[in-house]
């Protein structure tokens, strides 16, 4: 699977996914616009998913959210043919062409379980009798990989979640927050490029929660997986996901990044949802900035401030190259995303265009200076000062 072929690691087309005996029944009061309570009232079908269509990007967290019984683990477990799909279609990009899981041969699946999707569980899904490494192997045994092997590649993954010494400890002697990181170990060992992760972190306390929400986040800088993650928690969703997907009774009623749902909630039940969100953590610097082209040019400079007193030069490409205040020339200064630590002293500042709110809030309280933020090739987007950051926080307040 790659990202250059184009194919989605997981796409879904228009599912409904029923539990209970009269499905044709309850199908057509579904497309007769009966809702959940009606249908279970009329043929003792419970409606788990409707009409959803969904696509996750190979390398992409997305994050199943809603409240209980909104259909999320529905959704999930039918990614690896769990749930059986009464209507549409679950494709899942398995050794480089799309499966449909609704639909395959028994084979498939398994051979789709096997290599292509693992899965992580909320209760850590461990078995007492074994070790800490036969558990981490379990994935890999049913692959048939030789125990040399397993075990090699088993103690490089416990190492990778800080494990390295309990291999052979058993679950009980481990506590949530380590039988959840063999969870991550087993799921990891298998090299399955995708992930499906149901509410994982729910049964933790909360730092240890926001510790293993961190190192997955770490984690996947480098493993790049496709991961399907179960949340009940909008601040967990918006932290993890790149893709938000809200779902309400069997229906997904928005679908896109933290800050598109957090600024534009499709639905009351989606602005309850992100009433108490804090917009610091979620808005970044695209949702804020004043585009490269709404600044005002003169002369092949870029005028940063109202007076023109700041000029800022730029490449052919539009990569900043200088700034002169007052006529003088001045230091452009570079800072990072996530926490806008900035080394030195400069006049103007440079940010990649991902920059958090709170980081810049931060960066202009330490440097008072506008803030350039420039794409991954260094490419202006555009100016976040002062003006950009309080319409950020009012339009987030409701009030602009
Ligand atoms: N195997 C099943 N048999 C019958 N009904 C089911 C089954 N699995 C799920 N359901 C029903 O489908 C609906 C959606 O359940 P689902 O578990 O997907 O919700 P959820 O959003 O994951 O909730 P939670 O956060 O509580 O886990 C619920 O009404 C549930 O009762």
């Amino acid at each position: 699977m790659s990202a250059a072929s184009g194919l989605p690691a997981i796409e879904f087309r228009q599912v409904d996914i029923l539990f209970g005996r009269d499905q044709t029944g309850a199908l057509r009061l579904l497309d007769n616009g009966a809702d959940r309570a009606r249908i279970l009232d009329e043929t003792d079908v419970v409606l788990g998913a409707a009409g959803v269509s969904l696509r996750v990007e190979p390398g992409e967290i997305c994050v199943l959210m809603g409240l209980s019984g909104s259909g999320k683990s529905t959704i999930l477990r039918a990614v690896n043919g769990l749930n059986e799909v009464a209507r549409g279609e679950v494709l899942v990009s398995h050794e480089g062409r799309p499966v449909d899981v609704a639909h395959c041969d028994a084979r498939t699946l398994r051979a789709l379980r096997t290599h292509t999707v693992s899965m992580v569980f909320q209760q850590f899904g461990l078995l007492p009798w074994r070790t800490v490494r036969e558990n981490a192997g379990l994935g890999l045994e049913l692959q048939g990989v030789s125990p040399a092997e397993r075990r090699r590649v088993v103690d490089e993954k416990l190492a990778m979640v800080g494990l390295g010494a309990w291999g052979d400890k058993y679950a009980h002697e481990l506590s949530g927050g380590m039988q959840q990181r063999v969870g991550l170990a087993r799921a990891f060992a298998t090299d399955a490029p995708i992930l499906l992760m149901d509410e994982p972190f729910s049964a933790l306390d909360p730092l240890i929660r926001t510790k293993l929400q961190d190192e997955l986040l770490d984690l996947q800088k480098t493993l790049r997986k496709t991961i399907l993650f179960v949340s009940h928690d909008l601040d967990e969703a918006m932290k993890l996901g790149n893709r938000i997907a809200i779902m309400q009774d069997g229906r997904i009623v928005q679908a896109g990044s933290a800050e598109d749902i957090l600024l534009s909630p499709a639905t009351p039940y989606v602005a309850e949802f992100v009433r108490h969100v804090n917009p610091l953590n979620v808005l970044r610097g695209a949702a804020l900035m004043r585009p490269a082209h709404a600044i005002r040019r003169e002369g092949g400079e870029l005028l940063l401030d109202d007076a023109g007193r700041v000029r800022l030069a730029v490449d052919e490409s539009d990569r900043p190259t200088a700034v002169r205040i007052d006529g003088g020339a001045a230091r452009l200064g570079r800072a990072g995303a996530e926490d806008g630590a900035i080394a030195g002293t400069c006049d103007v500042v440079v940010a990649p265009v991902d920059l958090r709110l709170r980081a810049a809030i931060a960066l202009k309280r330490q440097t008072n200076h506008p803030i350039l933020l420039v794409d991954d090739l260094g490419r202006l987007a555009g100016l976040c000062d002062d003006d950009e950051i309080y319409r950020g926080l009012l339009q987030r307040a409701g009030g602009a």
